[in-house]
């Protein structure tokens, strides 16, 4: 559902709902010192979140709290109104660095978490080949991940998120590794496929373009410790053809996502100079 079309009485409800993420009063605290300090946000289904913010302000920390891995002092994480404590199947998680094994083809890799899950052969190889086919790499199906380019592995990566069709999709600077041109094909790659899912997307990343360019909403965190300083609403209508960029009106948001960045960086800098 577009955002814009819930109720926001919905979206501030502590019940916002099915299919609703919800992160309700997040305190983390790691080696003794506070990382984050009451992160609120409701992610509406099928809404795309980006997070953004000075390098160290708890982005992965977030992303991680939210994927299970890391556990909250205070505060929950809740999915569909209900609370949700470690990892869970409606919550997958794509990582910078890629994590395809490399003793098994493309076919298996994809095929992995559906295997985990115990999903039986004939519908597990139905689900890898939707998923490949959404990635462009059911003619690779069968090639090792070392004869795979870098944005090929990304996609494997990507596939076996898919193949499990979770509700929740947390991608943690998925992008971040790979050469400009590779990055911009796969993001718009992204940005069609989550048009035609049903996801749910938080994703964590450095570059603000991308985070204008693939989101409904962008959050930025401000550091020490991290907490969400501003949000900004991205309303550049769907698809989004790579052209998007050129125009104005990205151009503006984009500034003003910059500006944003800046002032939650210099804040952050006169309360630590305090
Ligand atoms: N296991 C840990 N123990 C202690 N401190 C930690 C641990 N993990 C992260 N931190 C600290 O938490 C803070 C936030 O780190 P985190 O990686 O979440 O930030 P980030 O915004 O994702 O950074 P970057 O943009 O550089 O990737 C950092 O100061 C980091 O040193």
């Amino acid at each position: 559902m577009d955002p814009e079309d819930m109720d926001p009485e919905d979206i501030d409800s502590p019940e916002a709902g099915a299919g609703c993420l919800e992160l309700c009063s997040l305190h983390v605290r790691l080696g003794g010192r506070a990382i984050l300090a009451g992160i609120d946000l409701v992610v509406a289904p099928h809404e795309f979140v980006a997070l953004v913010g000075p390098s160290g302000c708890g982005k992965t920390t977030l992303l991680g709290t939210v994927a299970g891995f890391v556990r909250p002092e205070h505060g929950e994480v809740r999915y569909g109104g209900r609370a949700v404590v470690g990892a869970g199947p409606e919550r997958a998680m794509v990582f910078q660095d890629d994590a395809v094994f490399p003793w098994m083809r493309v076919r298996t890799n994809v095929a992995y978490g559906l295997k985990v899950r115990g999903v039986p052969r004939h519908e597990r190889a139905r689900l890898v080949d939707e998923a490949l086919d959404l990635v462009g790499l059911r003619s690779s199906a069968g090639l090792w991940p070392r004869q795979l380019s870098g944005g090929m592995r990304k996609r494997v990566d990507i596939a076996r998120a898919l193949a499990v069709d979770p509700p929740v999709l947390l991608m943690d600077e998925p992008y971040g590794a790979l050469d400009m041109m590779t990055k911009q094909r796969l993001q718009t790659e992204f940005e069609e496929i989550f048009e035609r899912s049903r996801m749910t997307v938080l994703f964590v990343t450095h570059d603000l373009e991308e985070a204008v360019y693939l989101s409904d909403r962008v959050v930025v965190l401000a550091p020490r410790p991290g907490r969400v300083a501003e949000t900004l609403e991205i309303p550049l209508p769907r698809p989004r053809p790579a052209e998007v960029k050129l125009t104005p009106e990205f151009q503006d948001l984009r500034r003003r996502l910059g500006r944003l960045v800046e002032a939650a960086e210099a804040a952050a800098d006169v309360r630590g100079a305090a």
